[in-house]
């Protein structure tokens, strides 16, 4: 969260908050947790999901966690459901000064596609640079637990899509892979251990939210001088 989110709130711009991990890491649990803690802060916030987030987004949704498909399939429509969402929730959120938490984004297609299903990423690289060039995530929260736990979670609450019902050798993978791209890419992720109490991982969620508050705020008075 350096000098780039500086830019972004000095144009007043909304920040783009992702929250990604593997299925059954507890990361919607947390999503309007943070919604509700930033707009108490008087914070616009649009909450959103990927696969999703547009009627076509959804329709795409549908496909993409049923139907069986080639892989290349899969990260062209990902990746078109995508276009679709920045180009009518995301992008005039973002350019109208509101904050948009979206339930995972690219990340996931590098964690999923090119983790999971292990599509070169050069081809993933391709697809983020036509799709969102000059769009990234601000902060991005990758809540992280070992596949079994996640597992565990999943088993006891609900019918599996088919993403959830592949095998441990492709959770690991796309575990390894998030936790790749949060060391590649350290100013925008935070990696929260998500083995712990839902309270405890809400105390350190809003620390994080706290400080990015902070630096909205610190960004305005210095517009203010
Ligand atoms: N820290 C936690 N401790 C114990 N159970 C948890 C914790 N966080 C979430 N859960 C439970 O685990 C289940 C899965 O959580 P959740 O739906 O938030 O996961 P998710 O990462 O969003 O999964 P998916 O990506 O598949 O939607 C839910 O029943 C939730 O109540
Ligand atoms: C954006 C995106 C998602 N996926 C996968 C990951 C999950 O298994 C499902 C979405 O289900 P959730 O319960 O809403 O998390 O889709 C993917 O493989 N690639 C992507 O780019």
């Amino acid at each position: 969260m350096g000098d780039q989110l500086g830019n972004k709130l000095d144009n007043q711009a909304g920040l783009f908050i992702t929250f990604e991990g593997i299925d059954g890491a507890g990361k919607s649990t947390h999503i309007s947790f943070v919604a509700d803690a930033l707009r108490r802060r008087g914070v616009n916030v649009v909450t959103t999901r990927e696969p999703g987030g547009t009627a076509l987004g959804e329709t795409l949704r549908g496909l993409l966690l049923n139907e069986k498909m080639h892989l290349e399939t899969e990260a062209l429509l990902m990746f078109a459901a995508r276009r679709e969402h920045i180009a009518q929730v995301i992008q005039p959120a973002l350019d109208a000064g509101t904050w948009v938490i979206s339930d995972r984004f690219t990340d996931a297609s590098f964690a999923y596609q090119g983790g999971g299903r292990k599509l070169d990423l050069s081809k993933l690289n391709v697809l983020e640079q036509w799709v969102h060039p000059h769009l990234q995530p601000d902060l991005t929260l990758l809540f992280d637990v070992p596949i079994d736990v996640a597992r565990t979670r999943l088993d006891a609450t609900r019918i599996l899509d088919k993403f959830e019902q592949e095998q441990s050798d492709f959770f690991t993978n796309t575990r390894n892979e998030y936790l790749r791209r949060a060391a590649e890419f350290p100013q925008r992720f935070r990696v929260i251990d998500s083995t712990r109490s839902i309270a405890a991982i809400q105390q350190e969620i809003s620390e994080i939210i706290d400080a990015l508050c902070k630096q909205a705020a610190r960004s305005d008075l210095n517009d203010s001088h």
